[in-house]
Formats: structure tokens, sequence, C-alpha cells
């Protein structure tokens, strides 16, 4: 069977002939922890630093975007090589604002975590931490989420699977 997509090096990959440049490339020995090192921790560094940051999954059904970003099926919050993004990055963030606030404990650090979890299908847009609001209009610009949990809701909300 004819190779359509041939990975050069972890930066570039060919495809009918033509190469293409990425900043990195996973392929399929990649693990959970592999994107969590790729993806997920440089953005838990860069929430701690005030930036907004987003993760965009996106391909054809049954390509893993959902083992990417949440895990298989019966990953759970506890330690498993087989949790996706989503709770690792919770895991890590509130470990780094722990060490944050003890490291600087004399300035007294209180941070605000705001996130959104979306899905996008068939152009209508459902609020996956409110499966009540999912009539947002993909173009609609300034639509408003509902979504702000303090830690321990987002932390009980993965625990129960996130449904
Ligand atoms: N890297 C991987 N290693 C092992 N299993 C995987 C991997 N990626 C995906 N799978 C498995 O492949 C199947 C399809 O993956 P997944 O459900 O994540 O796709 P999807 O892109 O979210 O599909 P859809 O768009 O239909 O929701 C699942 O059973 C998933 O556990």
């Amino acid at each position: 069977m004819a190779t359509i997509v041939q990975k050069i090096s972890n930066k570039s990959l060919s495809m009918a002939g033509q190469t293409f440049t990425f900043d990195s490339i996973a392929d399929i020995e990649s693990t959970q922890i592999d994107i969590f090192q790729l993806i997920g921790a440089p953005l838990v560094e860069n929430c701690l630093a005030g930036f907004n940051s987003s993760v965009f999954a996106y391909g054809q059904t049954g390509s893993g975007k959902t083992y990417t970003i949440w895990g298989a099926s019966n990953a759970s919050l506890e330690e498993c090589d087989q949790q996706g993004l989503t709770p690792r990055v919770c895991q890590r963030l509130f470990e780094r604002i722990n060490e944050e606030q003890e490291r600087h404990a004399d300035k007294q650090l209180v941070y605000m975590c705001r996130c959104s979890f979306l899905e996008i299908y068939n152009e209508q847009i459902t609020d996956l931490l409110d499966r009540s609001q999912k009539n947002f209009q993909v173009k609609e610009a300034n639509w408003e989420l509902t979504a702000s949990w303090t830690g321990d809701q987002l932390s009980d909300h993965l625990q129960d699977g996130g449904g």
C-alpha cells in the first residue's frame, strides 16, 4: 500500500510530494505523557504567566481527538498511562499553583482560573461543562460561556466522567 503521509523528522512530513514543516509532529509511537510534555506542560506555565491558552483538536471521526484531549474511556483522575491532556493539565495546574503560593507565601498570591470545554460538531458548538448550552452559533463572535469553575468543582466534574 502506498504511504500517503511520511514523517521525515520531528518537525516535517511529506505528503503527495510536498514537504510541510510544523513546530512539532507526534506520531503513532507518541504516548499520552509525550503529548502532555509537548503541549500540556508549556500550556500550564503559559497560564501561570497570566496568558489565555487553548488546545484545539481537529480531525476526522475516529482519529483520536477524544483520546488525546480526554483519555481512554477507562482513564480516571488517578495515575493512569491512558489519561489524556485535560486531567493532566488540571492536575499540573493546581499543583503548580500550590507550589507558587508556598514559594511566595509572603505575597499571599490568589489565582483565579477559568476554563471552557467546547465541542464543535456539524457547525454546532456545545459547552461540554454545561450540556444544556448547545446552540451557540459559529458565526457569533462574542458568545459567552457559563463555565467558571472552582478547582474543586472542576475536579469533581472530571471524576464524575466530565459528562
Ligand atoms: N493514540 C492512541 N492509542 C490508542 N488508542 C487510540 C489512540 N487514539 C485513538 N485511540 C482509540 O481509537 C478510537 C477512536 O478514537 P477517538 O474516539 O479518540 O476518536 P475521535 O477523533 O474523538 O472520534 P469522533 O470524532 O468520532 O468523536 C477510540 O477507541 C480510542 O480509544
